[in-house]
Protein backbone atom coordinates (compact mmCIF):
# COMPACT_ATOMS: atom_id res chain seq x y z
CA UNK A 1 0.00 0.00 0.00
CA UNK A 2 1.53 3.64 -0.99
CA UNK A 3 2.39 5.89 1.88
CA UNK A 4 0.38 8.49 2.95
CA UNK A 5 1.07 11.69 1.81
CA UNK A 6 2.86 14.15 4.35
CA UNK A 7 1.42 17.87 5.16
CA UNK A 8 3.56 20.28 4.65
CA UNK A 9 2.26 23.89 6.53
CA UNK A 10 3.25 27.37 4.71
CA UNK A 11 5.92 27.94 7.87
CA UNK A 12 7.48 24.43 7.15
CA UNK A 13 7.62 25.60 3.08
CA UNK A 14 8.75 28.67 3.49
CA UNK A 15 12.12 27.04 5.79
CA UNK A 16 12.74 25.28 2.77
CA UNK A 17 12.07 27.42 -0.19
CA UNK A 18 15.06 29.61 -0.72
CA UNK A 19 15.26 32.21 -3.95
CA UNK A 20 19.06 30.95 -4.71
CA UNK A 21 17.83 27.46 -5.34
CA UNK A 22 14.54 28.63 -6.64
CA UNK A 23 15.90 30.87 -9.41
CA UNK A 24 17.88 28.55 -11.72
CA UNK A 25 15.32 25.88 -11.80
CA UNK A 26 12.91 28.09 -12.94
CA UNK A 27 15.02 29.08 -15.54
CA UNK A 28 15.83 25.82 -16.70
CA UNK A 29 12.11 24.87 -16.44
CA UNK A 30 11.12 27.70 -18.43
CA UNK A 31 13.49 27.49 -21.66
CA UNK A 32 12.60 23.90 -21.68
CA UNK A 33 8.72 25.14 -21.59
CA UNK A 34 9.63 27.49 -24.31
CA UNK A 35 11.38 25.01 -26.64
CA UNK A 36 8.26 23.43 -27.31
CA UNK A 37 9.09 19.84 -27.00
CA UNK A 38 5.91 18.48 -25.42
CA UNK A 39 6.86 15.40 -24.02
CA UNK A 40 9.52 16.43 -21.55
CA UNK A 41 7.12 19.45 -19.75
CA UNK A 42 3.33 18.87 -20.10
CA UNK A 43 1.40 21.68 -18.94
CA UNK A 44 -2.05 22.46 -19.97
CA UNK A 45 -3.50 26.18 -19.85
CA UNK A 46 -5.11 26.74 -16.28
CA UNK A 47 -8.47 25.96 -15.93
CA UNK A 48 -10.26 28.45 -14.38
CA UNK A 49 -13.90 28.00 -12.94
CA UNK A 50 -16.04 31.06 -11.08
CA UNK A 51 -17.16 31.15 -7.87
CA UNK A 52 -19.57 33.30 -8.37
CA UNK A 53 -21.14 33.88 -5.19
CA UNK A 54 -17.63 35.39 -3.73
CA UNK A 55 -16.38 37.22 -6.62
CA UNK A 56 -13.28 34.73 -7.00
CA UNK A 57 -12.11 32.40 -9.01
CA UNK A 58 -10.76 29.32 -8.81
CA UNK A 59 -7.34 27.13 -11.18
CA UNK A 60 -6.18 24.27 -11.41
CA UNK A 61 -2.97 23.93 -12.84
CA UNK A 62 -1.29 20.60 -13.19
CA UNK A 63 2.11 19.77 -14.60
CA UNK A 64 4.41 17.57 -15.05
CA UNK A 65 7.65 17.92 -15.82
CA UNK A 66 9.29 14.61 -17.36
CA UNK A 67 13.35 14.73 -17.04
CA UNK A 68 12.94 15.38 -13.44
CA UNK A 69 10.37 12.98 -12.88
CA UNK A 70 7.85 15.74 -11.22
CA UNK A 71 4.18 15.65 -11.31
CA UNK A 72 2.39 18.24 -9.72
CA UNK A 73 -1.12 19.92 -9.68
CA UNK A 74 -1.81 23.72 -8.09
CA UNK A 75 -4.93 24.58 -6.63
CA UNK A 76 -5.48 28.35 -6.36
CA UNK A 77 -8.41 30.45 -5.05
CA UNK A 78 -7.91 34.08 -6.12
CA UNK A 79 -10.82 37.04 -5.40
CA UNK A 80 -11.48 40.66 -5.88
CA UNK A 81 -11.64 41.33 -2.55
CA UNK A 82 -12.66 45.42 -1.34
CA UNK A 83 -9.59 46.40 0.76
CA UNK A 84 -11.85 46.48 4.08
CA UNK A 85 -12.85 43.33 3.58
CA UNK A 86 -10.60 40.73 6.63
CA UNK A 87 -10.95 37.62 3.78
CA UNK A 88 -7.57 36.26 2.09
CA UNK A 89 -7.16 37.23 -1.79
CA UNK A 90 -5.55 33.77 -2.87
CA UNK A 91 -5.71 30.59 -1.09
CA UNK A 92 -3.62 28.05 -3.14
CA UNK A 93 -2.68 24.24 -2.68
CA UNK A 94 -0.07 22.29 -4.14
CA UNK A 95 -0.11 18.08 -4.30
CA UNK A 96 2.98 16.11 -5.49
CA UNK A 97 2.51 12.98 -6.59
CA UNK A 98 4.40 9.52 -6.95
CA UNK A 99 4.69 9.80 -11.10
CA UNK A 100 5.13 6.10 -11.25
CA UNK A 101 2.21 4.73 -8.85
CA UNK A 102 -0.03 8.51 -8.96
CA UNK A 103 -0.90 8.81 -5.49
CA UNK A 104 0.15 11.97 -3.81
CA UNK A 105 3.06 12.28 -1.75
CA UNK A 106 3.01 15.57 -0.24
CA UNK A 107 -0.09 17.95 0.36
CA UNK A 108 1.55 21.73 0.70
CA UNK A 109 0.09 24.91 1.50
CA UNK A 110 0.94 26.80 -1.64
CA UNK A 111 1.08 30.14 -0.47
CA UNK A 112 4.47 30.69 0.39
CA UNK A 113 4.94 29.13 -3.23
CA UNK A 114 2.99 31.06 -5.22
CA UNK A 115 4.43 34.51 -3.28
CA UNK A 116 8.15 33.45 -4.10
CA UNK A 117 8.17 31.79 -7.06
CA UNK A 118 5.71 34.46 -9.27
CA UNK A 119 8.49 37.51 -7.60
CA UNK A 120 11.24 34.61 -8.75
CA UNK A 121 9.68 34.67 -12.52
CA UNK A 122 9.40 38.48 -12.29
CA UNK A 123 13.11 39.01 -11.17
CA UNK A 124 14.38 36.78 -13.91
CA UNK A 125 12.35 39.25 -16.22
CA UNK A 126 14.20 41.88 -14.75
CA UNK A 127 17.66 40.27 -14.93
CA UNK A 128 17.14 40.11 -19.15
CA UNK A 129 15.27 43.05 -19.59
CA UNK A 130 15.49 45.94 -17.60
CA UNK A 131 17.97 48.91 -18.79
CA UNK A 132 21.24 48.95 -17.44
CA UNK A 133 21.64 51.29 -15.51
CA UNK A 134 18.10 51.50 -13.08
CA UNK A 135 18.04 53.63 -10.51
CA UNK A 136 14.42 53.59 -9.40
CA UNK A 137 11.87 50.99 -8.42
CA UNK A 138 8.29 51.09 -8.05
CA UNK A 139 6.13 48.48 -7.07
CA UNK A 140 1.83 49.53 -7.33
CA UNK A 141 -0.15 47.69 -4.90
CA UNK A 142 0.92 47.01 -1.41
CA UNK A 143 -0.14 43.48 -0.99
CA UNK A 144 1.31 40.17 -0.45
CA UNK A 145 3.11 39.97 -3.77
CA UNK A 146 5.30 43.31 -3.36
CA UNK A 147 6.58 41.80 0.10
CA UNK A 148 7.83 38.98 -2.08
CA UNK A 149 8.30 40.99 -5.05
CA UNK A 150 10.55 43.99 -2.83
CA UNK A 151 12.39 41.31 -1.09
CA UNK A 152 13.74 39.31 -4.08
CA UNK A 153 14.06 43.03 -5.95
CA UNK A 154 16.29 44.84 -3.05
CA UNK A 155 17.87 41.34 -2.64
CA UNK A 156 19.39 40.87 -6.47
CA UNK A 157 20.07 44.67 -7.75
CA UNK A 158 20.59 47.46 -6.24
CA UNK A 159 18.50 50.91 -6.50
CA UNK A 160 18.84 54.21 -5.67
CA UNK A 161 14.92 54.62 -4.29
CA UNK A 162 11.90 52.43 -4.01
CA UNK A 163 8.78 53.60 -4.23
CA UNK A 164 5.48 52.56 -3.87
CA UNK A 165 1.84 53.36 -4.07
CA UNK A 166 -1.48 51.92 -3.15
CA UNK A 167 -4.91 51.91 -3.46
CA UNK A 168 -5.26 53.28 -0.31
CA UNK A 169 -2.59 55.40 1.53
CA UNK A 170 -2.94 53.60 4.76
CA UNK A 171 -2.17 50.12 3.38
CA UNK A 172 1.00 51.59 1.32
CA UNK A 173 2.37 53.10 4.54
CA UNK A 174 1.57 49.47 6.26
CA UNK A 175 3.74 48.28 3.71
CA UNK A 176 6.30 50.66 4.21
CA UNK A 177 7.13 49.83 7.90
CA UNK A 178 6.75 46.17 7.36
CA UNK A 179 9.85 45.64 4.79
CA UNK A 180 13.17 45.73 5.74
CA UNK A 181 14.85 48.93 3.96
CA UNK A 182 13.57 52.11 2.97
CA UNK A 183 10.89 52.54 0.65
CA UNK A 184 9.16 55.84 -0.06
CA UNK A 185 5.33 56.14 -0.19
CA UNK A 186 3.59 57.99 -2.59
CA UNK A 187 0.05 58.86 -2.64
CA UNK A 188 -0.33 59.50 -6.33
CA UNK A 189 0.52 56.35 -9.02
CA UNK A 190 1.59 59.07 -11.56
CA UNK A 191 4.07 60.46 -9.32
CA UNK A 192 5.32 57.32 -8.14
CA UNK A 193 5.92 55.60 -11.59
CA UNK A 194 7.60 59.60 -12.86
CA UNK A 195 11.01 58.31 -13.84
CA UNK A 196 10.41 54.78 -12.99
CA UNK A 197 12.92 52.53 -14.80
CA UNK A 198 11.36 49.48 -13.46
CA UNK A 199 7.46 48.94 -12.77
CA UNK A 200 5.92 46.49 -10.87
CA UNK A 201 2.00 46.10 -10.80
CA UNK A 202 0.41 43.76 -8.35
CA UNK A 203 -2.89 44.92 -7.91
CA UNK A 204 -5.95 43.04 -7.97
CA UNK A 205 -7.40 46.10 -9.66
CA UNK A 206 -9.61 45.13 -13.36
CA UNK A 207 -9.38 48.41 -14.48
CA UNK A 208 -5.58 50.25 -15.49
CA UNK A 209 -3.33 51.31 -12.62
CA UNK A 210 -0.64 52.12 -15.31
CA UNK A 211 -0.54 54.06 -18.59
CA UNK A 212 1.63 54.54 -21.30
CA UNK A 213 2.17 58.26 -21.01
CA UNK A 214 3.24 58.28 -17.65
CA UNK A 215 6.35 55.75 -18.09
CA UNK A 216 9.46 56.97 -19.13
CA UNK A 217 10.50 55.19 -22.59
CA UNK A 218 13.07 52.21 -22.28
CA UNK A 219 11.55 51.33 -18.84
CA UNK A 220 10.94 47.61 -18.15
CA UNK A 221 7.10 46.63 -16.30
CA UNK A 222 6.53 43.49 -15.42
CA UNK A 223 2.62 43.38 -15.03
CA UNK A 224 1.43 40.25 -12.53
CA UNK A 225 -2.12 41.16 -11.73
CA UNK A 226 -5.02 41.13 -14.36
CA UNK A 227 -4.63 37.42 -14.68
CA UNK A 228 -8.43 37.41 -16.13
CA UNK A 229 -9.42 37.86 -20.33
CA UNK A 230 -11.71 40.90 -19.02
CA UNK A 231 -9.26 42.50 -16.36
CA UNK A 232 -6.70 45.01 -17.18
CA UNK A 233 -3.69 46.49 -15.32
CA UNK A 234 -1.77 48.17 -18.05
CA UNK A 235 -3.60 51.13 -20.81
CA UNK A 236 -3.76 50.09 -24.43
CA UNK A 237 -1.33 52.88 -25.09
CA UNK A 238 1.69 50.99 -22.63
CA UNK A 239 0.44 47.90 -24.84
CA UNK A 240 0.50 49.41 -27.85
CA UNK A 241 3.67 51.09 -27.66
CA UNK A 242 6.04 48.70 -25.62
CA UNK A 243 7.39 45.43 -26.61
CA UNK A 244 5.64 42.21 -24.72
CA UNK A 245 6.87 39.59 -23.40
CA UNK A 246 5.12 36.48 -21.53
CA UNK A 247 5.75 33.63 -19.76
CA UNK A 248 3.67 31.33 -21.81
CA UNK A 249 2.02 32.34 -25.29
CA UNK A 250 -0.65 29.99 -24.83
CA UNK A 251 -1.74 31.47 -21.17
CA UNK A 252 -1.72 34.77 -22.30
CA UNK A 253 -4.07 34.59 -25.78
CA UNK A 254 -6.58 33.12 -23.04
CA UNK A 255 -6.07 34.53 -19.63
CA UNK A 256 -4.70 38.35 -20.18
CA UNK A 257 -7.06 41.05 -20.37
CA UNK A 258 -4.40 43.10 -21.34
CA UNK A 259 -3.40 41.44 -24.13
CA UNK A 260 -6.54 40.15 -25.58
CA UNK A 261 -8.40 43.94 -25.20
CA UNK A 262 -5.63 45.91 -26.32
CA UNK A 263 -4.76 43.32 -29.44
CA UNK A 264 -1.22 43.90 -28.28
CA UNK A 265 1.62 41.12 -30.24
CA UNK A 266 3.23 38.85 -27.77
CA UNK A 267 7.24 39.39 -28.92
CA UNK A 268 8.94 36.55 -26.60
CA UNK A 269 8.61 34.07 -24.30
CA UNK A 270 11.15 34.73 -21.67
CA UNK A 271 12.07 30.73 -21.98
CA UNK A 272 12.72 32.10 -25.57
CA UNK A 273 14.83 34.89 -24.51
CA UNK A 274 16.59 32.69 -21.97
CA UNK A 275 16.59 30.03 -24.93
CA UNK A 276 18.60 32.86 -26.85
CA UNK A 277 16.04 32.27 -29.78
CA UNK A 278 14.37 35.91 -28.75
CA UNK A 279 16.69 38.79 -28.00
CA UNK A 280 16.37 40.40 -25.20
CA UNK A 281 15.62 44.01 -26.22
CA UNK A 282 16.55 45.96 -23.04
CA UNK A 283 16.90 49.27 -25.02
CA UNK A 284 13.23 49.31 -25.41
CA UNK A 285 10.02 50.29 -23.46
CA UNK A 286 9.34 46.33 -22.40
CA UNK A 287 6.47 44.81 -20.56
CA UNK A 288 6.61 41.27 -19.34
CA UNK A 289 2.55 39.62 -18.88
CA UNK A 290 2.86 37.66 -15.51
CA UNK A 291 -0.17 35.19 -15.61
CA UNK A 292 1.65 32.01 -13.49
CA UNK A 293 2.68 28.71 -15.02
CA UNK A 294 1.94 25.31 -13.36
CA UNK A 295 5.23 24.05 -14.13
CA UNK A 296 6.73 26.79 -11.85
CA UNK A 297 4.70 25.68 -8.92
CA UNK A 298 5.85 22.54 -9.80
CA UNK A 299 9.86 22.92 -9.64
CA UNK A 300 9.29 25.10 -6.70
CA UNK A 301 7.15 21.81 -4.92
CA UNK A 302 9.87 19.31 -5.91
CA UNK A 303 12.58 22.00 -4.32
CA UNK A 304 10.74 21.84 -1.11
CA UNK A 305 9.85 18.21 -0.82
CA UNK A 306 13.49 17.33 -1.63
CA UNK A 307 15.07 19.42 0.85
CA UNK A 308 12.59 18.65 3.78
CA UNK A 309 13.14 15.04 2.97
CA UNK A 310 17.03 15.31 3.32
CA UNK A 311 16.10 17.16 6.50
CA UNK A 312 14.30 14.23 8.11
N1 LIG B 1 1.12 36.34 -12.23
C1 LIG B 1 1.10 35.45 -11.27
O1 LIG B 1 1.80 34.43 -11.32
C2 LIG B 1 0.27 35.69 -10.07
C3 LIG B 1 -0.57 36.77 -10.01
N2 LIG B 1 -1.32 37.02 -8.90
C4 LIG B 1 -2.14 38.21 -8.94
O2 LIG B 1 -1.35 39.29 -8.43
C5 LIG B 1 -2.20 40.30 -7.88
C6 LIG B 1 -1.71 40.68 -6.49
O3 LIG B 1 -1.81 39.57 -5.63
P1 LIG B 1 -1.67 39.74 -4.03
O4 LIG B 1 -0.55 40.64 -3.73
O5 LIG B 1 -1.69 38.39 -3.47
O6 LIG B 1 -3.04 40.48 -3.72
P2 LIG B 1 -3.36 41.41 -2.46
O7 LIG B 1 -4.83 41.46 -2.36
O8 LIG B 1 -2.56 40.95 -1.29
O9 LIG B 1 -2.82 42.84 -2.90
C7 LIG B 1 -3.40 43.59 -3.93
C8 LIG B 1 -3.00 45.04 -3.74
O10 LIG B 1 -3.44 45.80 -4.87
C9 LIG B 1 -3.87 47.05 -4.39
N3 LIG B 1 -4.70 47.70 -5.40
C10 LIG B 1 -5.93 47.33 -5.83
N4 LIG B 1 -6.37 48.21 -6.75
C11 LIG B 1 -5.39 49.12 -6.91
C12 LIG B 1 -5.25 50.27 -7.72
N5 LIG B 1 -6.22 50.63 -8.54
N6 LIG B 1 -4.10 50.98 -7.62
C13 LIG B 1 -3.11 50.62 -6.78
N7 LIG B 1 -3.19 49.53 -5.98
C14 LIG B 1 -4.32 48.80 -6.05
C15 LIG B 1 -4.60 46.72 -3.11
O11 LIG B 1 -4.73 47.86 -2.33
C16 LIG B 1 -3.62 45.70 -2.50
O12 LIG B 1 -2.58 46.38 -1.81
C17 LIG B 1 -3.61 39.71 -7.90
O13 LIG B 1 -4.26 40.17 -9.06
C18 LIG B 1 -3.35 38.21 -8.04
O14 LIG B 1 -4.43 37.51 -8.60
C19 LIG B 1 -1.24 36.23 -7.79
C20 LIG B 1 -0.44 35.12 -7.81
C21 LIG B 1 0.37 34.75 -8.94
O1 LIG C 1 -0.28 31.51 -10.95
C1 LIG C 1 -1.02 31.68 -9.97
O2 LIG C 1 -0.93 31.07 -8.91
C2 LIG C 1 -2.06 32.71 -10.08
N1 LIG C 1 -2.15 33.48 -11.11
C3 LIG C 1 -3.26 34.37 -11.00
C4 LIG C 1 -3.84 34.13 -9.70
C5 LIG C 1 -3.05 33.01 -9.11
Amino acid sequence: MAEQPVFLSNDVVARFLSYDELIPRLEEVLGRFSRGSSSDVVQPVRSVIPIHNHSGFLGLMPAYIAHEDTLCTKMVAFYRREENVNLPSTQATVLLFNPEYGNVTAVMDGLDITHKRTAAVSAISAKLLMPAQSDVLCILGCGHQAVSHYEIFTKLFSFKEVRVCSRRLETAERFAAGVQGPVTVLSSAKEAVHGADIIITVTNSSKPVLFGEWVKPGAHIVAVGACRPDWRELDDVLMRDAVIYVDSREGAAVESGDIILSGAEVFAELGEVLNGTRPALRNKTTVFKSLGMGIQDAVAAKLVFDEWKSSQ
